[in-house]
């Protein structure tokens, strides 16, 4: 019961987000208010009715985001706290709680559908955000704000396991290497990465709409790694010939799960096509990991001790929900090692190895097999 009534709670940390309850109990906090604010006093301020606000509070209070500290109120945890300041996060909440809700309705039939074509995905069917029946793409690029949220939820979505992308992978050994950024967006991994890797520079590669955002974003939080030429900005259609020849990484965040099989067979061809034997593609995402694995010694990926699901059960639920989203909007997937292996091995790469980074996000590093000549 408790999972088919579930997207309530999401409701309301939709509603405690859009109303940035997390920053009025971080004032409330800055102030003295160590136990945070009754539904009243928070009522008054973010301009929900005082009995339906505290109705909202102490659902999401039983799942662990704030804390209760009495009958009616209610103050920021660890987990609420993650809101404080951080639009982009919030920006992701509103997304999910406005047209990927709304699209969702239309998954029942898109079930039945064998076609993973992007002009096939549920979202196609959404009527009150999309009523003409767009793609999700065409949707984004129609539709500034949603364009500017959905760039921004972006750069959200890489705070969070940021800090684990920037140190679980050996990028230092990299030296003064080159890394294209393919379909980079605004560049919220490859900014990040030049500031703390002083050697590196990026080619961020995207469509034309999102690489005038991404000169801005630049411009404004990293300006002298443009005048430096570390970061340069190019037009590209990622299913052409990658315009670097023979640069050390091609690095592919979250672009892998927007895309069936065939669209990403593609994608890693065209980059293929380009690569020398130096160079390594990292496909930055999460791998799905599923609740059955082999036996420890056959598995690719660290597991779980008994009596644990395999997988560790709650910490895989966003990607498993992420999944379904990624069929929701664009009929895109997230991948197992198998699915993944299956797709760098038909464009005509290996495998070398898969970091486990934290926060359970994996980088998949793959180079040409060591038998062709580049
Ligand atoms: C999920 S976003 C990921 C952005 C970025 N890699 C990041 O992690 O923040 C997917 C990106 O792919 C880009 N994209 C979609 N189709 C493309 C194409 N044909 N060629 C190049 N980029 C494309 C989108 O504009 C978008 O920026």
């Amino acid at each position: 019961m408790a999972c088919a009534a579930q997207y309530f709670e999401s409701r309301a940390m939709h509603a405690a987000s859009a109303a940035r309850i997390p920053d009025i109990l971080h004032q409330a906090w800055l102030e003295g208010k160590s136990d945070g604010l009754t539904a009243e006093e928070l009522s008054q301020k973010c301009g929900y009715e005082k009995n339906k606000c505290a109705r909202i509070m102490r659902l999401l209070a039983t799942g662990h985001i704030f804390n209760q500290t009495g009958p009616e109120t209610f103050s920021n945890n660890r987990t609420s706290a993650a809101l404080i300041n951080n639009r982009a996060l919030a920006n992701y909440i509103d997304l999910y709680g406005g047209e990927y809700y709304a699209s969702s309705q239309h998954l029942i039939e898109a079930f039945k559908d064998d076609s993973l074509a992007l002009e096939r995905a549920a979202f196609t069917q959404e009527k009150i955000y999309n009523p003409e029946g767009k793609t999700f793409w065409d949707y984004n690029d129609e539709n500034s704000e949603r364009h500017d949220m959905f760039a921004a939820a972006m750069a959200g979505s890489a705070q969070t396991n940021l800090w684990a992308l920037l140190n679980d992978y050996p990028w230092g050994k990299l030296g003064a290497a080159t890394v294209v950024d393919v379909g980079g967006g605004i560049g919220s991994l490859s900014l990040p990465l030049l500031k703390k890797y002083g050697d590196l520079s990026v080619v961020i590669q995207d469509r034309e709409s999102v690489i005038a955002q991404a000169e801005n974003y630049w411009k404004t939080n990293y300006s002298t790694a443009i005048e430096d030429q570390r970061a340069v900005f190019q037009v590209a259609d990622f299913f052409q010939r990658n315009k670097v020849r023979g640069a050390e990484v091609y690095m592919l965040r979250y672009i892998m799960h927007d895309w069936n099989d065939d669209a990403c067979v593609k994608i890693l061809s065209a980059i293929e096509a380009s690569m020398t034997k130096k160079s390594k593609v990292l496909i930055v995402e999460s791998l799905l990991i599923p609740a059955w694995l082999p036996a420890r010694a056959a598995s690719t990926l660290s597991i779980a001790p008994k009596p644990l699901l395999p997988n560790y059960g709650q910490p895989q639920r966003f990607t498993h929900c992420r999944d379904l989203n990624m069929m929701n909007l664009i009929n895109g997937t997230e991948r197992t090692v198998p699915e993944m292996t299956h797709v760098i091995e038909s464009a005509g790469l290996v495998v070398e190895k898969i970091w486990e980074c934290r926060g359970s996000v994996h980088i998949t590093e793959c180079a040409l097999p060591a038998d062709v000549s580049a």
